[in-house]
């Protein structure tokens, strides 16, 4: 097998496209010993003489499988060989839900990158993982912003940003690169369980959908998240600008929006003002009637309003304005 693969050259070209990373910076990748990560972890490694990289692993022990620990210990086997630093962090008690699972193990990937000064966080999300987080939200009922499923980078504090360079290659993909430099992967008996839906997705749906519809069916889905990504934050940023055109403070730091103004949008706008101006306000992430029933008032008459929102506030018209009104005491 030779050393530089067409997967080499083109995550190469990737990270210097996309501005993913500099030379000379501090890497923290996130290895499970699953065949995307270990993946990862070897482009990176051949690609370090290149970029001039520190690189380190980082493994989350969630406890919740019985050979948790000896998974543990095969990723520090591999990073000994490597030669490079390897951070274990080991859950108290057992994890036991998948959104808890991945919410402890952002929330310890950051903490050894803040203390051991590590700028980016690095994960093998691959284009197989944005098909089936798109399918998975799609099914549960989102807009747009649902729709992007993972994005190529997010900011996890001030100073540390998560990086998934592997957006664009599926699992097929980093199965074979595995087999011809005999990674060594560690099977995760968990993704056989079918009471996940995410593991219905990737072992049902998918599959199904590969053989009765389109063979690039995963290809052609991370495609469209990538579509998605780009025209949202468009959309999102537009909005901001508007927001800030419409709004005023009133009395007793009440907000105040300007009808005029947003009358002339389009509704796509609209409703994005509103459901930014939503959830600064609410206590938690405002639904689809949260939103057209503040963006309805837009074009209602004179001293129409809301029932109140959760929380308490109420929006009303006030001739040319909406003022959003917060519950008193
Ligand atoms: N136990 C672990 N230790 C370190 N990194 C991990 C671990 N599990 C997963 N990761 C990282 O997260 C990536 C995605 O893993 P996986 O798809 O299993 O997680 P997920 O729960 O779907 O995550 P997300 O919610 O971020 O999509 C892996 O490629 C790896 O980089």
């Amino acid at each position: 097998m030779s050393l530089w693969t067409p997967l080499h050259a083109q995550i190469h070209r990737t990270i210097r496209a996309r501005h993913l990373f500099e030379r000379h910076q501090n890497l923290l990748v996130a290895v499970s010993g699953g065949q995307d990560s270990l993946c990862l972890i070897k482009l990176l490694l051949d690609l370090q003489p290149k970029w001039g990289w520190n690189l380190a692993i980082a493994h989350c022990d969630h406890r919740w499988r019985s050979d948790s620990p000896a998974n543990a210990d095969h990723v520090q086997n591999l990073a000994q060989t490597w030669n490079i630093p390897f951070y274990l962090e080991t859950a108290i008690n057992p994890v036991n839900s998948e959104a808890t699972a991945r919410n402890w193990r952002y929330q310890v990937l950051t903490n050894i990158a803040q203390t051991y000064n590590y700028q980016y966080i690095i994960t093998g999300h691959t284009a197989s993982d944005r098909a089936e987080t798109l399918l998975y939200n799609l099914m549960r009922g989102t807009g747009a912003d649902g729709l992007q499923a993972l994005t190529w980078q997010r900011p996890m504090t001030d100073n540390i940003t998560l990086v998934r360079p592997l957006l664009e290659v599926t699992r097929t993909q980093t199965e074979q690169f595995c087999q011809d430099f005999n990674l060594p992967i560690w099977e995760d008996s968990t993704n056989q369980n079918l009471q996940y839906a995410r593991n219905r997705i990737r072992n049902e749906l998918l599959p199904y959908l590969k053989q009765n519809f389109n063979p690039q069916v995963e290809s052609h889905l991370a495609q469209t998240a990538e579509l998605l990504q780009a025209e949202v934050e468009y959309l999102e940023q537009t909005a901001r600008q508007l927001r800030l055109e419409a709004s005023v403070k009133g009395e007793k730091e009440d907000l105040q929006l300007n009808r005029h103004l947003l009358k002339k949008q389009p509704l796509a706008l609209q409703r994005r003002v509103m459901r930014q101006v939503l959830q600064e306000i609410l206590p938690d992430a405002p639904n689809f009637e949260h939103i057209e029933k503040i963006t309805a008032l837009i074009t209602a008459p004179n001293r129409s309003q809301t029932d109140p929102f959760p929380g308490g506030a109420i929006a009303q018209v006030q001739g040319e304005w909406i003022c959003i009104i917060k519950k008193q005491g």
